[in-house]
């Protein structure tokens, strides 16, 4: 069943069409990645879902039932952690806590379980007496997951969860992450960094101005795309006349001289680097360092768009 069902989606802001007849399906246990560059929106999609914003046309369905503003019964069965951290400074850690989860479960004992619970899952025991303003930036996320997730959510939002927290906190992050879907939630994450969609996303939409691109696992997408691998080549310098003859190979999609490093783009195909090699070699340059690279998500994009995904 899909436990997401957005249909036509229109949003606007004035003149701006955030959402462009935008849809998303979504099936119960999934990591579902939306990965977009900034202001592609993300952001707005999940508002609209979570009825935090109007939205001009479309039809939103969440465990099979249309969605409306006061479906307090559907909303309890959701988590969100907002992109922008938000918890009371007020709060001790617990405190905070305890607080969000009490607008889900009245019950004090099974609140406290719970609530433990989200403590040892964000592993923040040692600091549930101190206020946000004492936490730093990884930590304060990890309260901001433990607010969103406490109440046991069947279904959870994460909204740029990783921006700026350091690399220990963002791999905790992500395999607290699997970790909830292992426990039964579907979860849907949006990211403009690549990697982790790769990383932890069974399923991946890449949407760019409101509109759906494409969607698939991440083997599919990348099966999408002609892009078989990138040959980089370390290169004090490269005459334009090479540069040309490179781009002239048989399978050679393009390529890009920038920053001491050679960037050839192929279809795949047995012979590509023999045939980079042998132009470099036919004009007497000598390599440094010479590596082959899969296609990434970034190549999805670019050859959808023409841009990078990367800001
Ligand atoms: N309240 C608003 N008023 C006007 N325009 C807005 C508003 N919120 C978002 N936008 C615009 O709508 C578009 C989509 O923004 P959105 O925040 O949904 O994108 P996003 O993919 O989540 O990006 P980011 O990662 O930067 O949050 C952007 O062009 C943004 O500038």
């Amino acid at each position: 069943m899909d436990i997401v069902r957005v249909t036509g989606l229109v949003k606007r802001y004035g003149d701006l069409l955030a959402l462009d007849h935008f849809d998303l399906p979504i099936k119960q246990g999934e990591i579902f990645g939306l990965l977009g560059p900034n202001g592609s929106g993300k952001t707005t999609a999940i508002n609209c879902m979570l009825q935090l914003l109007t939205y001009d046309r479309g039809s939103i369905e969440l465990f099979g039932e249309a969605m409306a503003p006061t479906r307090y019964d559907l909303k309890r069965r959701i988590g969100m952690v907002p992109q922008q951290v938000a918890v009371l400074e007020e709060l001790t850690v617990r405190e905070n806590i305890d607080f969000f989860c009490s607008l889900y479960v009245r019950d004090r004992a099974r609140r406290r379980a719970l609530v433990d619970e989200a403590i040892e899952f964000v592993d923040l025991g040692d600091y549930v007496r101190f206020r946000p303003k004492k936490l730093s930036g990884g930590l304060l996320r990890r309260l901001n997951i433990a607010c969103g997730i406490a109440h046991k959510p069947e279904l959870i939002f994460f909204d740029e969860p990783t921006v700026a927290v350091d690399p220990q906190s963002r791999n905790a992050i992500l395999s607290g992450i699997q970790g909830l879907r292992d426990e039964g939630a579907t979860v849907v994450y949006t990211s403009h960094y690549m990697e982790e969609v790769e990383q932890i996303c069974s399923q991946i939409m890449i949407m760019d101005r409101g509109r759906v691109l494409a969607q698939g696992t991440n083997e599919e997408l990348k099966r999408m795309v002609s892009t078989g691998e990138k040959i980089v080549v370390e290169l004090s310098e490269l005459p334009a006349r090479v540069l040309e003859r490179l781009r002239a190979l048989p399978h050679v999609l393009d390529a890009v001289f920038a920053d001491g490093e050679l960037t050839v783009r192929c279809e795949a195909s047995p012979h590509n680097l023999v045939d980079v090699l042998g132009v470099l070699g036919a004009a007497r340059i000598v390599p440094g360092r010479v590596w082959a690279e899969p296609p990434t998500l970034n190549d999805v994009f670019l050859e959808l768009t023409g841009r990078e995904l990367r800001d």
